[in-house]
């Protein structure tokens, strides 16, 4: 007899990452899978639903979830049957990016509030059942910037790396009661993240920033990005695809990163454990190198530089 579907509960379903897993999950074959695709702005369920057809009210169903909010998180569990969620995908997250004197306080507790502390509260609301039951799987949609800064983006790879160290800590004692953590690291993905920045960024004045700054923000970094995303940004069915495999692995990976046109960035930090690789290597790409950064971001987008993400 077919085991009965697992719960799967995702965070930030309207668009993106979170909606293409929904969908994918939904559609498995083997019909493993029940999911409960949430979003803060019910109002934006059309492209979801349309992206789910038939699987609409069968293996899949939309909720209101704001993960900022105690009573939008308690009002979406009493709704699922018994609370039980067997899986749960942290993927609800905001980007910030900018000159450190231009942008508020304000602005950087947002994105911790959403990042951070928005994966940690459902955390804190799924765990007890799972731990009665002895089994789950808590998936966090993290990122490249988990593992590595990276220039103007202090505060949203800072929530990245807030919420590594406490997903890792917390799998070491989980796995005493059968509960996987898995934290997925995608690099530039193309979705609404980016457009999201951009238009940010084209409204906002930064004020407080001095034209030196203001000057390789706008000049270096925001034309060097653009370039990155367009030679080695993956789309989200790739990266839901990952997450799919992830979810139905027997023994789930603590860390996948989803990109192996990325890896060759990552790896500048995990060669050399003193950071200077890292840091140095994009200083000189970015300020006095910019000819050999065009044709490194170039070779990235070449199947010939790539390198494995491990575990595969
Ligand atoms: N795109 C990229 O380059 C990368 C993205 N990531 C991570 O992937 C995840 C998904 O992002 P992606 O799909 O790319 O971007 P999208 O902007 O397409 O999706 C983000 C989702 O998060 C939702 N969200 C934001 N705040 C809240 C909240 N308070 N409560 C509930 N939902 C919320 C958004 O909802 P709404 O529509 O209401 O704003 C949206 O559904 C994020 O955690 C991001 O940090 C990681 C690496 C790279
Ligand atoms: C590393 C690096 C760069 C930029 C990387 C970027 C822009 C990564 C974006 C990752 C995203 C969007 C993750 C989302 O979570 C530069 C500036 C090209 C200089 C060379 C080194």
């Amino acid at each position: 007899m077919a085991d009965a579907p697992r719960t799967v509960l995702i965070s930030g379903c309207s668009s993106g990452i979170g909606l293409e897993l929904a969908v994918q999950l939904a559609h498995d074959p083997r019909q493993r899978y029940h999911v409960v695709a949430t979003m803060r702005d019910l109002g934006k369920k059309g492209t979801l639903e349309a992206a789910a057809g038939e699987a609409l009210g069968q293996t899949l169903t939309v909720a209101q979830l704001d993960v900022c909010s105690d009573e939008s998180v308690a009002q979406c569990l009493s709704c699922i049957q018994g609370g039980e969620v067997d899986v749960l995908v942290n993927n609800a997250g905001v980007g910030l990016v900018g000159p450190l004197e231009g942008l508020s306080l304000a602005a950087m507790q947002n994105v911790f509030d959403t990042n951070f502390f928005g994966a940690v509260r459902l955390v804190k609301a799924v765990l007890p059942g799972m731990k009665r039951r002895r089994q789950g799987h808590i998936v966090v949609v993290s990122s490249v910037m988990g593992l590595q800064g990276v220039v103007f983006n202090e505060a949203y790879a800072a929530s990245k790396f807030a919420v590594e160290g406490f997903f890792e800590s917390l799998a070491v004692q989980l796995l005493q009661f059968n509960i996987f953590i898995s934290l997925v690291e995608p690099g530039p993905v193309i979705t609404e993240f980016e457009g999201k920045l951009l238009e940010q960024v084209s409204t906002a004045e930064f004020p407080g920033t001095d034209p030196d700054t203001l000057s390789y923000f706008q000049d270096l970094y925001l034309p060097a990005s653009r370039e990155l995303f367009h030679n080695v940004g993956q789309s989200p069915q790739d990266v839901a695809k990952v997450i799919v495999k992830v979810i139905g692995s027997a023994r789930p990976p603590l860390r996948r990163q989803t990109n192996t046109r990325y890896t060759p960035l990552t790896a500048l930090k995990a060669m050399d454990p003193s950071g200077s690789l890292y840091v140095r290597t994009s200083h000189c790409l970015l300020f006095r190198w910019p000819r050999l950064l065009k044709l490194g971001l170039r070779c990235l987008a070449c199947s010939c530089f790539r390198t494995p993400v491990w575990p595969r």
